[in-house]
């Protein structure tokens, strides 16, 4: 007893030892002790808070550097900062594989997908990536406009209910949460795409399974929390607690999961059988991934991942283009008559759905699109580690596992880049120039750059150019809330509005 009571003092004195140097002492030893280091304030700051998308914001504007600074994250953990584009071309693009995701990182999405795109790393990264790419092919653009267009009209049917279920005798619209319709659109509409299941939450939004998997994207404090543990605490310790969030996860995504390995499976099968889709339109992302190169377990992990991607992303990312336009009502009102006015047949688009072209008329509409973006990329920094000696932007950085951050938030927004109206919502910068009249393609961060770019772009960007085009052009969108009172939540992985967007929707008065 004596003997184990003294080896733990003797523990808790070397990690309080540990602490204290790492806290007083490390900072005047550490190799990157002259980098321009910013004023973060009393320690406690240091020991506790997180920096957020301000603080990088903050920094770049106000620290004197060369691209690169030293800061401190919660428990005083030492990160270094990349402020510029040629050090994001170097990080991102010509020594990506010179970096890993840290493995903080990748915990959260293990628990969600398992093994996937978005955490492998070297050369089973860039193996899985060709292998994934197809079922990203610009070739299955035709069928997304197809598939998105009948989304949009699901979601403007579904608000539709929901005015004329809900509203009172007062008024025609009853507020309702924005942010929750469009990720169960968003989870549809992937479902379908990805392995042909339809989870209909938009129809059934209380079916119990989608429900609560659904919940487990929502903001609440307890996710934050999640977060700031699964960063700070090895994953096997984590593994062995019984921490409630955490299960809950593993159990909802559990209920998804089964849903895809079932159909992913019957593809599969299909596909032994010699009952290959010859024609492109049927084919789902499953059937479009080399899966002849693929384990099974691969297949259906990645499968998982573009699930919760696809709808997760989206859904967040709409919900800030409307956040915008009910901002500035002006830019509400131009686009609806732009898509009113568009040449061609985009108005019958409930019959016809849409097509790429009706888009290509409508160049206002990629503007809004690109601006929202721009101000609120949904993954505010990019994290990577090193994995052995290097250097970058001139500076030695001489040790595996130097952690670096760049922040999309500060660079879409730096003035040197974007010019002294970067902070404000301007999609005409957008319409004489197609990259937003930016320096480099190094200044629009939102979906990442270099070999580990976001590979939903062209996904994303087209279902969000169907789904507001079809929302605008049916409804008037205001705020539910006091403007002042919506909150940005920044979490560590994702910015978000607080508890979802409430709206109201009022149906666009046509004169025949
Ligand atoms: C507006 C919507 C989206 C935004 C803003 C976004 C943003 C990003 C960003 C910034 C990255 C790079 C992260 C890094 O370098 O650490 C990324 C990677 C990724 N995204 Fe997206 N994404 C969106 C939609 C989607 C969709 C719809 C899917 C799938 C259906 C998807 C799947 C992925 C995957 C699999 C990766 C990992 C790629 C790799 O490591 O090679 N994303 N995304």
């Amino acid at each position: 007893m004596g003997y184990i009571f003294l080896v733990a003092c003797a523990a808790v004195a070397l990690w309080i030892a540990h602490g204290a140097y790492k806290i007083f002492v490390y900072a005047y030893l550490s190799p990157y002790r002259d980098l321009p280091t910013p004023d973060q304030g009393a320690i406690w700051k240091r020991l506790l808070i997180e920096p957020d998308t301000s603080d990088f914001l903050r920094w770049a504007n106000e620290v004197p550097n060369d691209g690169l600074i030293r800061y401190f994250g919660i428990l005083n953990d030492e990160r270094l900062h990349v402020t510029n584009t040629q050090g994001l071309a170097q990080l991102l693009q010509k020594d990506a594989y010179l970096y890993t995701k840290p493995s903080a990182q990748g915990q959260l999405i293990r628990v969600l997908a398992g093994d996937n795109l978005v955490v492998d790393e070297g050369e089973n990264h860039k193996i899985s990536d060709t292998r994934l790419q197809p079922a990203f092919s610009p070739a299955r653009k035709p069928h997304w406009y197809q598939l998105f267009s009948s989304a949009a009209l699901d979601l403007v049917q579904a608000i539709d209910h929901q005015n004329t279920s809900l509203s009172s005798p007062t008024t025609d619209t009853t507020p309702f949460n924005l942010s929750r319709v469009l990720s169960q659109m968003g989870l549809d509409t992937i479902g379908k795409d990805c392995v042909g299941a339809d989870f209909d939450s938009l129809k059934s939004p209380k079916d119990k399974n989608t429900l609560g998997y659904l919940k487990l994207f929502n903001t609440s404090a307890d996710a934050n929390l999640l977060e700031v543990i699964m960063h700070l605490f090895p994953f096997w310790l984590l593994e062995a607690l019984p921490i409630k969030a955490l299960q809950y996860a593993r159990n909802m995504t559990g209920q998804v999961r089964e849903t895809v390995q079932e159909k992913a499976a019957e593809n599969m099968a299909a596909h032994d059988h010699g009952q290959e889709k010859e024609d492109l339109d049927d084919k789902n992302m499953v059937d479009c991934m080399r899966r002849d190169l693929l384990s099974p377990a691969q297949v259906v992990n990645n499968a998982l991942t573009m699930v919760t991607a696809g709808h997760e992303e989206i859904g967040t990312a709409l919900t800030w283009v409307v956040y915008f336009l009910i901002h500035h009502p002006e830019v509400q009102t131009r686009l609806r008559n732009e898509i009113t006015s568009a040449p061609g047949d985009s108005s019958d688009w409930k019959e016809q759905g849409f097509v790429e072209d009706d888009f290509n008329k409508i160049p206002y509409l990629r503007a809004v699109i690109n601006e929202s973006l721009r101000l609120r990329p949904n993954v505010p920094v990019i994290w990577r580690e090193s994995t052995s000696p290097t250097t970058l932007l001139e500076t030695s950085i001489p040790r595996p596992g130097a952690v670096i951050t760049a922040s999309t938030w500060a660079m879409n927004r730096n003035v040197d880049e974007w010019g002294v109206d970067a902070t404000g919502f301007n999609p005409d910068r957008w319409l004489d120039d197609a990259n937003g009249g930016a320096k480099s393609a190094f200044s629009f961060m939102t979906f990442g750059q270099g070999p580990r770019k976001c590979i939903g772009e062209l996904y994303a960007r087209t279902q969000m150019e169907c789904v507001l085009a079809g929302l605008v052009d049916s409804f008037v969108l205001s705020s539910a809330h006091k403007l002042e009172d919506i909150v940005t939540s920044q979490g560590m992985i994702t910015v978000k509005v607080w508890q979802g967007l409430r709206i109201l929707a009022r149906p666009v008065e046509r004169t025949v």
